[in-house]
């Protein structure tokens, strides 16, 4: 039996506990119908909450008053918004343009990647970005420091790349040893050649109305990618941001911003963010905190970018650990319309929009359209 029901409000109420697979949420919900004022028992129901591409949620027990707690089995999984594929889209339409530019002009863009110390994630980290350039056909140049090495030496390979034609793009891996000055070396990368877009310039004019940055960083930029093209309208839609980095989560609320979302940053030092988190349409968590946005933070039919990339300790795993998001998948997935996934989500974006970057200098260097 169907029946019209008119949703005034709706409160999810998740169970939270981090063990739990539970598939069903406690909903309080407040409706009236046109058919069946006081008298349904059992029916099923679809309803959008706010995004209409994801409409159905059953709903199998409820009694009969018009402001009642009844039981929503969600039976539509989020979507999931596939990183990984995108990314590869992304690399293929690079590698075309690469090749036409090789082809019209003669000219193959160069990335140089400054690698100071020994951190195994970073070398990892940079190993997969020469991969990636080797897919798509850019040059690669790799450089790398012992961790005990002074500034001034990692200043004067930066001076180098910055004075050489054949490389269009400059990164220095993050994080660097404590005794340099990231400030300084940031600062050094002349702003033609800053494929991050960490300088601070290329920042300012992020945050300016009107003005153009020559690079967006790389992971803000890719989660913005993601949502084009998964057709995920920003504009007037509430945003929130958790986390305030330089590197991902200030630069991607000014992205927001400028994609007309009215955005809220969440941070460490925020009173209560789940209150915050719970208006947002879209959120877009970069933490560094396994697991730490529940489902109950996550408001029916959000939008959910994770950009975490934790390890946590798991024996079963080949590597012992394994990777989360700073978003608890298994109970958000249930309530958001759609999610990214670690891995396979962000990560591969990130590379994907270096890559881009890089033609994108090459380009512009060599006045190539
Ligand atoms: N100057 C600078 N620029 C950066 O862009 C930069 C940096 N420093 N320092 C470190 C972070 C981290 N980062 C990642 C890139 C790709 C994945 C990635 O592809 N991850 C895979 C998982 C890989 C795995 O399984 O280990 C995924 O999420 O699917 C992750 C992390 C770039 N960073």
């Amino acid at each position: 039996m169907d029946a019209l029901i008119h949703l005034s409000s709706t409160t999810i109420f998740t169970d939270c506990s981090s063990s739990s697979s539970s598939s069903s949420t406690a909903c309080l919900l407040h409706f009236t119908t046109t058919k069946f004022p006081n008298t349904i028992s059992r029916f099923n129901l679809q309803f959008g909450i706010s995004n209409p591409k994801f409409p159905k949620t059953i709903i199998t027990h409820c009694s009969s008053s018009s402001a009642t707690a009844i039981q929503v089995d969600n039976e539509t999984a989020a979507t999931v918004i596939d990183g990984k594929r995108v990314a590869k889209d992304i690399r293929e339409e690079v590698a075309v343009e690469i090749s036409r530019m090789k082809d019209e002009i003669g000219i193959v863009p160069g990335l140089a990647v400054i690698l100071v110390g020994d951190r195994k994630d970073s070398a990892t980290y940079v190993r997969n970005k020469k991969k990636a350039c080797d897919t798509v056909g850019i040059n690669s140049y790799e450089v790398r420091f012992p961790e005990d090495s002074s500034e001034e030496e990692v200043l004067k390979h930066i001076s180098k790349f910055n004075d050489d034609p054949s490389v269009h793009g400059i990164l220095v891996q993050l994080p660097l040893p404590s005794h340099m000055n990231e400030q300084n070396i940031l600062n050094a990368v002349c702003i033609e050649k800053d494929v991050d877009g960490f300088h601070p310039l290329n920042i300012g004019r992020l945050a300016m109305r009107g003005r153009e940055p020559l690079f967006v960083p790389c992971t803000p930029k890719g989660c913005i990618e993601l949502l084009h093209r998964y057709d995920i309208p920003i504009k007037g839609k509430r945003a929130v941001v958790i986390g305030r980095s330089n590197i991902v989560g200030m630069p991607a609320a000014l992205l927001l911003q400028r994609e007309d979302a009215t955005v809220s940053i969440v941070h460490s030092r925020t009173k209560n963010p789940e209150e915050i988190t719970r208006q947002a349409d879209i959120i877009i968590s970069a933490v560094g905190q396994p697991n730490m946005v529940r489902g109950n933070w996550v408001k029916p039919g959000a939008v959910l970018i994770d950009v975490g990339i934790n390890p946590v300790e798991d024996p079963e795993s080949p590597r012992g650990y394994r990777l989360v998001g700073d978003i608890c998948y298994e109970e958000a997935s249930k309530v958001a319309s759609a999610i990214t996934p670690v891995p396979g989500g962000v990560g591969p974006m990130t590379i994907a929009m270096l890559l881009s970057n890089t033609l994108l200098s090459a380009k512009r260097l060599h006045n190539f359209r």
